[in-house]
């Protein structure tokens, strides 16, 4: 688990990160999103103890970072993946770094092909495309076989083969129970990805929720249900806050609540449900309603609803 409790971190004149809290738990994916300059890098490298905070603290399971007896085996971490040693190859520099934290070379093989690098592992660095150093960033991360990963745009340049991978990697990572807090601006793979995400922008906490929550608060969106039983379930949902509104005999649309509250509301009252969806937003019309004051960096030409 990672607790930040009033994190605050200047630079010069600019407020970087403004007195945050958050929680990243145990056992779920955690999206960290924002547009660009908004604080995420900088508050994931005040977590690993990169930089010093003005005020607050961040620990890792409940210590700062530096604390940990073998900070590698508590937290793998990708930040740069381009901060390798150009003329090491990518054994030698994952060998490297085990013998220092005294790791066995056989994780050091076992992360290679964790991450698909066996065809190129002699290969130095800077002969890597994006995708392979994302990978050894990757593997670089994976090396102490940590608790908790915290990988800042871990799909960046990766192909979708391997876009799904890191998908795969990180959901099985805290299905065991582990930490995972990423960054990415690819926000339909942070939909697939994440069960909860924490938005950022001009260095605070716009929002700390799970994405269907998030979803379903935006304008524009709404639940969709199909159930033999629409009218009761109206009434109950009416008597909840939920603004609803009937389509033919089955179908409803509810404002107000999210799909994980019509389903239990429905659950509690022995309601039959053949369809619940939420529609008419997704993540990204979501976050840039959220972020639409918080973009420091934007091009004129930007389309109408286009990406961040
Ligand atoms: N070492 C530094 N010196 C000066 N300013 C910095 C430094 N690091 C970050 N900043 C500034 O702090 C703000 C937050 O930057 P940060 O890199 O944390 O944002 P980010 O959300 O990770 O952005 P991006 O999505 O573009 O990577 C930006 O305005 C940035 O220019």
């Amino acid at each position: 688990m990672i607790e930040v409790t009033s994190l605050s971190k200047t630079y010069g004149a600019k407020r970087a990160v403004n007195d945050i809290s958050f929680t990243v738990d145990s056992g779920s994916v955690t999206g960290f999103l924002g547009p660009n300059g908004a604080g995420k890098s900088t508050t994931m490298r005040l977590i690993l103890g990169l930089e010093n905070p003005d005020t607050g603290t961040a620990t890792v399971d409940g210590l700062p970072l530096a604390a940990h007896a073998s900070p590698l085996r508590a937290v793998g971490a990708l930040l740069d993946a381009k901060a390798v040693a150009p003329y090491r190859s990518a054994r030698n520099h994952l060998r490297m770094l085990a013998r220092t934290h005294r790791i066995p070379d056989s994780r050091v093989d076992e992360v290679i092909a964790l991450t698909g690098l066996e065809s190129v592992a002699r290969k130095s660095a800077r002969e890597f495309s994006l995708g392979m150093g994302q990978r050894l960033g990757i593997a670089t991360a994976l090396l102490g076989d940590p608790e908790t990963l915290i990988l800042d745009e871990p799909v960046n340049g990766l192909d979708p083969d391997g876009v799904i991978w890191v998908r795969e990697l990180v959901k099985g990572f805290a299905s065991e129970g582990r930490t995972v807090f990423l960054s990415s601006h690819l926000m339909s793979e942070m939909a697939l990805t994440a069960d909860r995400v924490i938005v950022i922008g001009r260095g605070q906490i716009l929002a700390d929720t799970t994405i269907d929550a998030l979803v379903a608060g935006a304008s524009g969106a709404s639940v969709r249900v199909r159930s033999p039983q629409a009218a009761h379930l109206a009434t109950i949902l009416d008597a909840h806050d939920g603004s609803v509104a009937i389509s033919g005999s089955d179908l409803l649309h509810i404002r107000g609540l999210d799909a994980a509250q019509v389903g239990e509301h429905a659950a509690a009252h022995g309601i039959v449900l053949h369809e619940l969806a939420t529609t008419g937003s997704n993540l990204e019309s979501a976050y840039m309603e959220l972020t639409a004051e918080a973009v420091e960096y934007r091009s004129d030409a930007r389309p109408a609803g286009g990406a961040a």
